[in-house]
């Protein structure tokens, strides 16, 4: 039997591995993580995320071919392959701080894997990483390897969050970059044949090692490009009375342009848009490619620009300062059907708003209070590193303000408050009850569609001041400042 062993049981390890358990009953797969309370939630009736279908597919395959386990190493030195999929977080200090992918978390893997290890084994990057990493881990793996042969392999993961069960059930393609000696090509043929019990031949694709692993920052990268380039039109749209889901629908019709990824909102958010064209912009400039480092550049700084944008929306249209005011904050996760909110652009909302000294009521339907009273306080790029590694036990992990306050409840959020944030496209603030809301606000009651949800005339009819993105503004907002001033 075909072992397998997965280091990190987080938002990729997890479902990766519990849909190859689930689909291939011949292969035993462990997933092992350092944190005894991430291992504990797997092996309990409450998953450690919240990812729809995924307790289902846990529930079938779990202690049969699936095991959850924090004993690392010797379910290491069992496995034939090994899964790296580690945290790789945005360096915050040092050379590249605040670009760079910081690899201590897959740099510690690969030297305990070269400890532990008997037999010889097939190492497999799923984390994503910079281009090159292979190299690096190649030269850790051997150097202290005792003789034992280690091949590497590329096999990024392009699952979305929210749709991770059918992305990983029926993805577009499969990549698998390997080394092009007979050893490196026999290992890709084992990993192949591990998908093979459900992915189509075609859809599994081989490549070199290096190829691969740019492929994964290439396409993060193109799909925030579409964002922010929707993104940018939306202020145009403001500007000049066009309606941006028109000009997207128009747009999209071209078959070379196609339909998907042209939603406007608020900003992309998510653990990896940001860290991964922070990451190729660094390789680009490494690469003494300063031009095309810009280029990708701009499409984070389109990001927080739309962010801040809609921060400056939301305080100019309520004369010109928020302070003290009630806002209410609908939606925290980046976006529908995670509890995930790492780099959400409710965080940077938030701040801005909590700067101007507003008073937050703040809903969401899977984020826990302690998440967002966490998130509120924690610097930038710290967020992506185990929490038990990062924050020592027993200091102030969150904040306790009172001008943050956290509701289970959309209709307690957003009563007595001036205004209202939509941040997350849940599709329940599509059917709250606008009618109810207006009655128990403060007036002029406004809402700031972040993610256009909701129908801005059938609000405007109520009474509602309303802001969507790249929307025709509301004769309220017509004359007043668009853009934060630089
Ligand atoms: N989240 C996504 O949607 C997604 C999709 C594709 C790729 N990725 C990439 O996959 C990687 C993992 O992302 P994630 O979202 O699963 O992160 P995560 O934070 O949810 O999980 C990573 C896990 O690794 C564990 N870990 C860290 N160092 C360890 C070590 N030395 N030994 C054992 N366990 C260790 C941590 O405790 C954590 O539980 C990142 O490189 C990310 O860019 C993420
Ligand atoms: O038209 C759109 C599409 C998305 N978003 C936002 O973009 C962010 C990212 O969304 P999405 O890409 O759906 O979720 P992720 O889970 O971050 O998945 C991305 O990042 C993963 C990690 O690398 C990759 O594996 C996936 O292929 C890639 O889609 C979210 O805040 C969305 O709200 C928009 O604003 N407009």
């Amino acid at each position: 039997m075909v072992k397998i062993c997965c280091i990190g049981a987080g938002y990729v390890g997890g479902p990766t591995m519990a849909m190859i358990a689930f689909k291939c009953p011949d292969i035993q797969v462990v997933v092992v993580d350092i944190s005894a309370p991430r291992i504990n939630a797997w092996n309990s009736d409450r998953l450690p995320i919240f990812e729809p279908g995924l307790d289902d597919v846990v529930r079938s395959c779990r202690n049969n071919n699936l095991f959850f386990s924090t004993d690392v190493e010797s379910h290491v030195a069992d496995a034939d392959i090994i899964f790296v999929s580690v945290n790789t977080p945005t360096k915050t200090r040092g050379l590249g701080a605040g670009k760079a992918a910081d690899l201590t978390y897959w740099e510690s893997a690969a030297r305990m894997i070269a400890e532990v290890a008997k037999s010889d084994k097939i190492v497999v990057e799923k984390s994503t990483v910079p281009v090159k990493t292979a190299e690096a881990i190649e030269k850790i793996l051997t150097h202290n390897s005792r003789g034992i042969n280690f091949q590497i392999l590329s096999n990024p993961e392009f699952l979305a969050e929210g749709t991770a069960i059918d992305d990983l059930a029926n993805p577009d393609r499969v990549l698998i970059g390997g080394r092009e000696t007979p050893e490196g090509q026999k290992a890709v043929a084992a990993l192949k044949d591990v998908y093979a019990h459900w992915v189509p031949e075609d859809r599994i694709i081989t490549m070199n090692l290096w190829s691969a692993e740019l492929s994964k920052l290439a396409a993060n990268a193109i799909l925030a490009q579409r964002i922010s380039s929707i993104n940018a039109m939306s202020a145009l749209c403001e500007a000049t009375g066009a309606d941006v889901s028109e000009v997207a629908y128009a747009v999209g019709k071209d078959s070379r342009i196609g339909h998907k990824f042209l939603n406007a909102s608020v900003g992309f958010g998510g653990s990896c848009f940001q860290k991964d064209i922070l990451n190729l912009v660094y390789i680009c400039e490494c690469n003494g490619l300063i031009e095309v480092a810009n280029y990708w550049k701009q499409v984070v700084q389109i990001n927080d620009y739309q962010k801040a944008r809609f921060v400056n929306r939301v305080v100019s249209s309520m004369f010109n300062t928020v302070s003290g005011k009630k806002i209410a904050i609908l939606g925290f996760a980046f976006k529908k059907d995670t509890g995930d909110t790492r780099e959400t652009p409710a965080i940077d909302v938030c701040q801005g708003l909590l700067g101007d000294k507003a008073q937050l009521c703040i809903y969401d339907p899977q984020v826990t209070e302690e998440q967002i009273r966490r998130d509120l306080v924690t610097s930038k790029f710290d967020w992506d590193h185990p929490q038990h590694l990062v924050v020592p036990p027993g200091s102030p992990t969150s904040n306790k303000n009172d001008t943050v306050r956290v509701t289970g409840d959309a209709y307690e959020a957003a009563k007595g408050a001036h205004g209202i944030c939509i941040m997350t496209e849940w599709e329940e603030f599509k059917l709250l009850d606008y009618e109810r809301i207006y009655q128990g606000m403060e007036k002029p009651a406004f809402v700031f569609d972040g993610r256009n949800v909701v129908k801005p005339e059938e609000l405007r009819k109520i009474g509602f001041i309303v802001y969507s993105v790249g929307k025709p503004l509301d004769p309220w907002m017509k004359d007043l400042p668009a853009a934060p001033s630089t």
